[in-house]
């Protein structure tokens, strides 16, 4: 997938780009991510990307020529057909499932704000979508773009290992993931659960989905009204809190 960043701080990208899943996928070709810096298109000694808001109040809001150009030169640098997207608390909140529909697209252009944001009339002419990664306020739009940017590289083919298939993710089943372990076998008085021991494979993955069920159960009940629970899921839940309650 081919994402290019319209962003006064290019360097902060560095942390996708660079490291872990991510820095894999943009190593193996699997993801591109490219920066556009509106600085890079003033014109004033200054260099100057923010200007005072029509009706007074508090902030800055980005100038529009510096920000177009960039989004324009950042539309150039990747495969037609570009969704442009601007990332503020006004948008579509991201959950897995925008993180699918997004997988899909051929590239992005991506549009982190800063200041108090940018003038409307940009984002009437510019952007195709909003979306929000959280009902609070960022600094700015750069993290709330890796945060798009790492959850949709997860899905794309080839770039998580056989063994950590995206579908596996519990959340692409719209649950929370099962609890974890690793050696010691005992730690601080606390035993690994004996079914993870067993070697019976289809008995942890029965555990695995109980415990997954059960932990949306307790912690996000609102989970459960999204999903359409298999009759095996059922029988697990019910399972759980039936243990639950004794
Ligand atoms: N929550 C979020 N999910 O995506 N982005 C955020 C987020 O908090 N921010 C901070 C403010 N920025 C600039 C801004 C200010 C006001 C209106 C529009 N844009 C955008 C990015």
């Amino acid at each position: 997938m081919d994402i290019s960043v319209v962003s006064l701080f290019p360097e902060m990208f560095a942390a996708v780009s660079d490291y872990g899943v991510t820095g894999r996928a943009v190593q193996n070709g699997l993801l591109k991510i490219q920066c556009c810096n509106p600085r890079d298109y003033t014109t004033d000694r200054h260099q100057t990307v923010d200007d005072r808001p029509y009706g007074g109040g508090p902030g800055m809001v980005m100038k529009t020529a510096p920000l177009e150009q960039a989004i324009q030169a950042a539309k150039a640098s990747v495969a037609p057909g570009a969704t442009v997207i601007y990332l503020s608390p006004q948008g579509r909140p991201l959950d897995q499932e925008g993180l699918v529909e997004l997988a899909q697209r051929p590239s992005l252009v991506l549009l982190a704000g800063r200041y108090e944001g940018v003038d409307e009339r940009l984002i009437e002419a510019e952007v195709d979508e909003e979306w929000s990664i959280g009902d609070y306020v960022l600094s700015g739009g750069e993290l709330a773009a890796m945060v798009m940017i790492d959850g949709l590289s997860r899905l794309l083919p080839g770039v998580l290992g056989h063994h950590l298939s995206a579908e596996q993710d519990s959340f692409a089943e719209g649950l929370l993931d099962c609890p974890h372990y690793t050696r010691p076998e005992h730690y601080r008085g606390r035993a690994v659960p004996d079914v993870l021991l067993s070697g019976n494979h289809e008995v942890i993955r029965r555990w695995r989905l109980k415990q997954s069920l059960g932990r949306t159960w307790l912690r996000r009940r609102d989970l459960l009204q999204k999903v359409e629970l298999s009759d095996e899921q059922n029988t697990l839940l019910a399972e759980f809190i039936r243990e639950h309650n004794d």
